[in-house]
């Protein structure tokens, strides 16, 4: 759904979400938290509506991706009023893949907000250390040289964060020849970022020299408008997961601004002074606007991972899951990493009883304690 109008995808993830004959589903498989998100703000302003009779306004808010959700919901409410109660009532959960809607729904449970339990499927080894890492260091160039097929090598790229997804696509730029320096807040992954010989500096030092941004963070206002207005003629990229990491809404509104579309997915933008930048995939998830996202078979860990945490769910209220957000156990991660194996034609050392003894585990795993960081 990438490129399309924001209304449009809220209106795909209310459809997708509507089981003619049902209350809704039950169980969801997330990407992000936006189906989540739905079925919680519905379920809270049909309870304000019959509380008090009122609508959501669009007009509350300046964010372009709520003012969707209210408007669809100021449109749902009165030809169905209990539509995303009864959903949630049905849910018995849902499997979230990726670190931002994680992030919500930690928020959520935290607040006790949470209407049904989560599977934090972003945080199983074998998706956030797979997916994340080694799909981006895949789909990161090959969105980048699909979009623009500007030559990587020599050219100075800024990874903005060094979590998951930073680590691998700092290697795909490095691995491309291009010299490649990061911003981190956080002190461990800028060590890490150090210690394997990338520079670490903050976005207004290098701002002006910079060919090729990155963002990575799942955080929002990291390349500012004032940071646009300071780079080159050069392209710009993101691949976290909201169009709010680059401040494309401001912009978008900066008077004067001129906006040449190159292709789908690329776009330039002329600032005044005749500088322009070139903004791939809208600001959104460039590897899965530009090129086809990460290829198969580190998503077939990712959603090995899905399909356990979705059968979890099944007996979630046997097992006494509240409505919080919980992990899989660590002998279905190593499941899925053993699954994945034979493709590769990996030959795997079996312990023996007494091997598995002095270190402690069982000869058949699990092999790592929880705490182990990988
Ligand atoms: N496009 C894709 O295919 C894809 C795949 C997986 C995840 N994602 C998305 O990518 C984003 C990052 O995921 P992740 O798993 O790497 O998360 P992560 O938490 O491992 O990494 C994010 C890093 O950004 C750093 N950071 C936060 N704010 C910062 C700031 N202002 N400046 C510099 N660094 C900052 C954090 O310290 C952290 O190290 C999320 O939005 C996630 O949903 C996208």
């Amino acid at each position: 759904m990438e490129g399309r109008d924001p209304a449009g995808v809220w209106w795909c993830t209310e459809q997708m979400m509507t089981v003619p004959g049902a209350d809704g589903c039950d169980q969801l498989v997330d990407d992000g938290g936006d189906a989540t998100l739905l079925i919680h703000k519905g379920k809270e302003f049909e309870e304000k509506f019959a509380k008090d009779g009122s609508l959501p306004d669009p007009a509350s808010t300046d964010n372009a991706e709520f003012k969707c959700i209210l408007q669809l919901l100021r449109d749902s409410i009165p030809a169905d009023k209990t539509k995303y109660t009864r959903m949630a009532a049905k849910c018995k959960g849902v499997s979230e893949e990726t670190t931002t809607g994680v992030h919500r729904l930690k928020e959520m449970a935290a607040k006790g907000e949470l209407l049904f339990p989560a599977i934090n499927v972003n945080d199983c080894v074998t998706k956030s250390k797979f997916d994340n890492v080694y799909g981006c260091r895949h789909s990161l160039p090959d969105g980048i040289m699909r979009a623009t097929d500007v030559m990587i090598g020599g050219k100075r790229a800024l990874i903005c964060g060094y979590g998951d997804v930073g680590k691998g696509c700092a290697f795909a730029m490095r691995g491309a020849g291009a010299r490649v320096l990061i911003t981190e807040c956080d002190p461990i992954c800028a060590l890490q970022a150090c210690m394997e010989g990338f520079q670490v500096v903050t976005m207004e030092s290098v701002v002006g020299e910079i060919d090729i941004f990155t963002t990575t963070t799942g955080n929002f206002k990291i390349i500012t408008l004032e940071h646009m207005k300071k780079m080159k003629n050069k392209p710009s990229s993101a691949i976290g997961h909201f169009d709010n990491e680059i401040e494309m809404e401001n912009l978008e509104k900066f008077e004067g601004i001129k906006v040449e579309n190159i292709k789908p997915q690329v776009d330039r933008y002329v600032f005044p002074d005749g500088h322009g930048i070139i903004v791939l995939a809208a600001g959104r998830l460039l590897n899965l606007g530009c090129a086809t996202g990460h290829p198969s078979f580190v998503m077939s860990c990712s959603f090995t991972n899905q399909v356990l945490a979705q059968i979890d769910l099944l007996t979630a209220k046997e097992k006494g899951y509240k409505n919080n957000v919980y992990l899989l156990p660590k002998d279905l991660d190593e499941k899925v990493a053993s699954l994945h194996l034979p493709a590769l034609g990996a030959q795997l050392t079996t312990l023996t009883k007494e091997q598995a003894d002095y270190i402690g585990v069982k000869a058949t795993g699990p092999f790592k304690p929880d705490t182990y960081r990988y």
